[in-house]
């Protein structure tokens, strides 16, 4: 066990198959510096390793525990504004006690409480790509998903890895007393902000809720709370992360929040919000294949690339995809985006509706053509190149598989981008 929880079985693949040995890594970090975790499948580990462990384990342990940290928050809301102190360097609350040990760090004073109602503007990113990737919504995202949730009439939301979600709902609609959310985060340091009702510390990789089976509890009642009705999860994942492992957690919520349905409700399924790039779409109709995909761009407040296009930088890539029915999801006409009447939903100005796809088929929100020989829609900028047989960049060089993924065979991506680049198998210690 290490610290996020049950490790995951890996597997390389190349050229869809799998080769070599398989091993044990962390489910949550991509990176070896972030977690030094590795294990060979069949290996057996001598006691002086298990010791070493153990030793990294406790040294990378939080100092204060969520309930420690539930009582630290209540006497940091007694001080007065100028001794109310947040180190820069240690994103921690200070209590005056403890100033001494952070003198010489970047302290940030007069945190008003109204700043602690944010705390995701308060705590800086954490942006190491792989691991948390924690890319927060831009206002306009966010408030649109809140406002959708209220639309649909939902009034307990389950926040997975999207604590900008989880204030806002908390900062605006819960003053009405209509809206309660949960947050499920594998950043700790939103345990000093909520109480363990609010916040669960979790895995979303593992289902591995890191307090044990107390809040486990919090998070099944939560769900199940008034027959499972109104409750809704949103989940915004790092977009490295392991399609199927997320597909395997969100269906252990699922399931968490299925107990609480009678027998005839049994077809009915936990609405669901998941948000993730465009082109993981087929990776995620193979786990959940009733759910669409809606045009709607999601935005980033510190991720450059992925802002609003219309200010013309870059499209953002991602996108919504649900079990709710897209029909009823209105998508802002002042953001660009029309009601398709044939499709039945909401898509991108630039979106049109093919006559012989019958379907508006862009997914990257520009205006795609339709391609006789492949009978099929494909982007703007390819064209049907005879030799290959389909469409492709002008620029590709020909039935080479440089040119495309060295991994799944596809023309769009390269291997690292590759959906299929993914565990072949799970196992736990
Ligand atoms: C792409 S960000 C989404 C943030 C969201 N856009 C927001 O503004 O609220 C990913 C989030 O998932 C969290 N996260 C990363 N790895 C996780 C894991 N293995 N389990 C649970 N949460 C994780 C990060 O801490 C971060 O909050
Ligand atoms: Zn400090
Ligand atoms: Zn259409
Ligand atoms: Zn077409
Ligand atoms: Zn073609
Ligand atoms: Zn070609």
């Amino acid at each position: 066990m290490i610290l996020t929880g049950p490790t995951l079985l890996f597997a390389k693949i190349v050229q869809g198959k799998e080769e070599g040995r398989r091993f044990y890594a962390c489910s949550a970090c991509r990176e070896r510096k972030d977690c030094n975790f590795f294990q060979w499948e069949d290996e057996k580990v001598s006691e002086a390793r298990l010791l070493a462990r153990e030793e990294y384990n406790q040294s990378r342990k939080p100092t204060f525990s969520h309930a420690d940290n539930v009582e630290r928050y209540k006497a940091f809301l007694a001080l007065p504004l100028s001794k109310r102190k947040f180190c820069r360097e240690c994103q921690q609350l200070l209590l005056p006690l403890e100033w001494g040990r952070h003198s010489g760090h970047q302290v940030l004073n007069d945190i008003s409480v109204a700043q602690l109602k944010r705390p995701s503007q308060l705590l800086s990113p954490l942006e190491n790509k792989k691991t948390n990737a924690q890319y927060l919504f831009a206002d306009r995202s966010c408030q649109f998903l809140l406002d959708l949730i209220v639309a649909q009439g939902f009034r307990r939301v389950l926040c997975v890895g999207t604590p900008r979600l989880h204030e806002l709902i908390k900062f605006q609609a819960s003053c009405k007393g209509e809206m309660k959310s949960l947050l499920l985060d594998i950043d700790f340091r939103y345990s000093q902000f909520y109480t363990e009702e609010e916040f669960c510390h979790y895995n979303m990789f593992n289902h591995y809720f890191f307090a044990g089976e107390a809040a486990y509890e919090i998070c099944r009642k939560f769900l199940q709370q008034d027959k499972g009705e109104d409750v809704i999860m949103v989940a915004d994942p790092p977009f490295g992360g392991l399609v199927e492992a997320l597909a395997f957690s969100f269906k252990k919520l699922i399931e968490m929040w299925r107990q609480a349905e009678g027998p005839d409700d049994t077809c009915k399924e936990l609405p669901i919000l998941w948000i993730f790039p465009y082109f993981f779409e087929s990776r995620i109709l193979e786990f959940f294949s009733h759910f669409s995909m809606l045009d709607y761009q999601v935005d980033y407040d510190n991720h450059a690339l992925y802002k609003h296009g219309k200010t013309g930088r870059k499209q953002s890539p991602v996108r919504i995809f649900t079990n709710l029915s897209p029909r009823l999801i209105v998508l802002p006409t002042e953001e660009g985006y029309r009601f398709c009447s044939v499709c039945q939903r909401y898509v991108s100005l630039d979106n049109q509706h093919c006559e012989i796809c019958n379907l508006c088929t862009s997914k990257d929100g520009r205006r795609w053509t339709h391609c006789f020989l492949c009978k099929k829609c494909v982007k703007p900028t390819w064209v049907h190149c005879s030799t290959c047989d389909k469409c492709a960049l002008p620029s590709h060089s020909c039935k080479d598989t440089d040119a495309g993924c060295y991994i799944c065979g596809a023309a769009d991506h390269k291997r690292t981008t590759c959906p299929k680049l993914q565990v072949a198998g799970r196992g736990y210690q």
